[in-house]
């Protein structure tokens, strides 16, 4: 073990027994029937010595008989404290176990969106599965295993001492010796086992991205799934090699350990019968029973160390995304009783410049821009003009650069105050009921239903058999993308959002649908402040406002009766898309 392992060890143990605080009097008591169970252990030999030595010889059936009871007694309470032990132990280790886990959750969820936008969720996945669990056992049962062995290798050889010094030295001697052995193989499987998580972390990540449907379809209409297919069996292939050399390592070492302590038997035999030092039978039997049960805590000890430090990997990842940061703030959690009056706020952006992290250049600059309370305003522009960008700011999903933004008649923050429906809503594996429910929890069944009729969704839920409490899959992929988008609008529908960003929520439907979709918009509009970010331009009125975003700037802004009329980027957009339509036969 390196100077850096070493620190890395000790500052890595200092965390993790922070976390057993809370545990501590479990703790303490866990780790004191170990050292009794362990004590008593040694015990069973030592009546043993009593029976071959005394007891046997001399016909003495009393002591036999007390030797014997002592023998059962102190079995049975061994397996009582190990019981007791094994309960604390999993208890509190698992406790600890949940708390990293619960802790790498709320770590992700509250990153600001910019950082998912540049991970895969299976990344996420595999640091609270796998490497999750691939500290679970050394948290649990490091503490406990590392000072039942201590106590078991400190107590026998004290006693093999006692019996015969010559055994004793020779036992030491052999044990050291396998220590430095040990160090070296669990060097070479610590090395091999962090090359197999890193392909374990690639494969899950291949799985979670050529088996989700984007995946499945993507790899059969561009017909690369073969070479999917290689990538995951060339992974799975590499993480079965670094395995059996890794287990080979371990057996190796386990091997040379086992015909080490083969061989103190017949040592110890030899040494009863006079080779060296004379011993009485009961002695002899004794020393090769201690002897063999000081195999099993030196061989424990020497396993510990070679799973903490293959445990370092799983460590490093886990705290990685524990010491995140910075964290954006969440929004206080809704009151699931409001949902019925929706006070009229407006939003104000002044100055408002945005830069990704990743990014050289800012996406948006110096945008001054007025949602007064209850209008509707539509945002325009090419294609990354910037137009989502504004509406997560909007949102309050991204904190702007420079600039303020202020909600006008509340004292509330835009991330508490400001839905935004996305072009491909969050629809989980879940009922349809439960879906809409996420937008307004205290909802009855008449307003879900009416709400589905005014997004033209009812006959779609009538036709399954199970209706509202229909499953809609994965991600919502058994709808089409525009039954999709309309229940992510039916969610807006039931909020109480005073502000709603719709960032292209009817571009997956066709005129006719987006018509029903409008006509449904036009009553979430009331006296809810609407932001449309939208290519379609459909069902536009004069009095709705209108901005057109050039190159992260404002180009234009105005009402849509003063733009359409004044030559400019918006009067051009609308003479394309009428061109588009009178070609294809439509009417906007
Ligand atoms: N997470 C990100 N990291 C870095 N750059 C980003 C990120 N998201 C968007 N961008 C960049 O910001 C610019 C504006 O993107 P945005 O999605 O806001 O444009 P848009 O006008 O909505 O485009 P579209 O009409 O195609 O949806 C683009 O150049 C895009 O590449």
């Amino acid at each position: 073990m390196n100077d850096s392992e070493r620190i890395q060890i000790r500052a890595l143990g200092r965390r993790v027994l922070r976390r057993f605080a809370a545990h501590k009097a479990g703790f303490a008591l866990s780790l004191l029937t170990v050292v009794v169970s362990t004590g008593l252990g040694i015990s069973g030999p030592l009546f043993l010595r009593v029976i071959v030595d005394e007891a046997v010889p001399q016909r003495d059936r009393e002591l036999l008989m007390w030797m014997c009871l002592g023998m059962l007694a102190v079995g049975i309470a061994q397996s009582g404290f190990f019981y007791l032990q094994s309960r604390l132990t999993n208890s509190i280790g698992l406790g600890v176990v949940h708390g990293l886990r619960v802790d790498v959750y709320e770590r992700v969820q509250s990153m600001p969106i910019t950082f998912h936008a540049g991970r895969s969720g299976a990344e996420v996945q595999t640091r609270l599965a796998s490497d999750i669990g691939g500290i679970s056992d050394v948290i649990t049962f490091t503490a406990q295993h590392a000072l039942g062995a201590m106590t078991m290798v400190i107590t026998i050889g004290t006693a093999m001492l006692i019996l015969s010094w010559p055994v004793a030295v020779v036992a030491i001697g052999l044990t050291l010796g396998l220590v430095i052995m040990n160090q070296h193989y669990a060097e070479r499987q610590r090395l091999l086992a962090v090359e197999a998580q890193e392909h374990t972390s690639e494969m899950m990540r291949l799985t979670g991205e050529h088996l989700s449907l984007p995946g499945v379809l993507m790899g059969r209409t561009l017909r690369c799934w073969d070479g999917q297919r290689d990538r995951f069996r060339a992974s799975s292939s590499a993480i079965a090699d670094l395995t059996i050399r890794e287990r080979s390592m371990a057996t190796s070492a386990e091997s040379i350990i086992g015909v080490s302590f083969a061989a103190i038997p017949p040592v110890v035999y030899w040494m009863a019968g006079g080779g060296f030092t004379s011993l009485s039978i009961g002695t002899a039997i004794v020393l090769v029973v201690l002897q063999l049960q000081l195999a099993q805590p030196i061989q424990a000890l020497l396993g510990l160390s070679t799973s903490v430090r293959r445990s370092l990997a799983h460590f490093d990842r886990i705290f990685e995304y524990i010491d995140l940061g910075p964290t954006a703030a969440l929004p206080a959690p809704r009151n699931p009783h409001t949902g019925a009056q929706v006070p009229a706020v407006g939003i104000t952006l002044r100055e408002v410049s945005y830069r990704y992290p990743e990014s050289g250049r800012s996406t948006l600059r110096g945008i001054d821009l007025e949602f007064p309370a209850g209008s509707t305003t539509i945002i325009v522009g090419p294609t990354g003009s910037g137009k989502s960008t504004l509406g997560y700011l909007v949102a309050g999903l991204l904190e702007p650069g420079a600039g303020t933004i202020r909600v006008s008649g509340g004292d509330e923050k835009p991330s508490e105050t400001v839905l935004l429906v996305p072009q491909e809503p969050g629809i989980f594996n879940a009922s349809f009921r439960d879906n809409l429910l996420l937008a307004r929890p205290g909802a009855t069944e008449a307003e879900l239903r009416e709400v589905l009729s005014r997004l033209a969704l009812d006959d779609l839920v009538s036709s399954f058999p199970e209706g509202l409490d229909t499953s809609v899959g994965e991600r919502g992929y058994q709808l089409s993308g525009g039954e999709r988008q309309r229940l992510g609008l039916a969610r807006a529908l039931l909020s109480d959002a005073p502000v709603v960003v719709l960032d292209e929520v009817t571009s997956a439907l066709d005129w006719a649908t987006a018509r029903t979709v409008q006509a449904a918009l036009e009553e979430l509009r009331g006296n809810r402040t609407t932001v449309v970010i939208s290519h379609r331009l459909s069902g536009v009125k004069d009095t709705d406002r209108v901005v057109v975003l050039a190159e992260g700037l404002v180009a234009e802004n105005g009402t849509h009766g003063e733009l359409r009329t004044t030559p400019g980027r918006y009067s051009d957009l609308l003479r394309m898309r009428d061109e588009d339509l009178s070609e294809a036969g439509t009417t906007p």
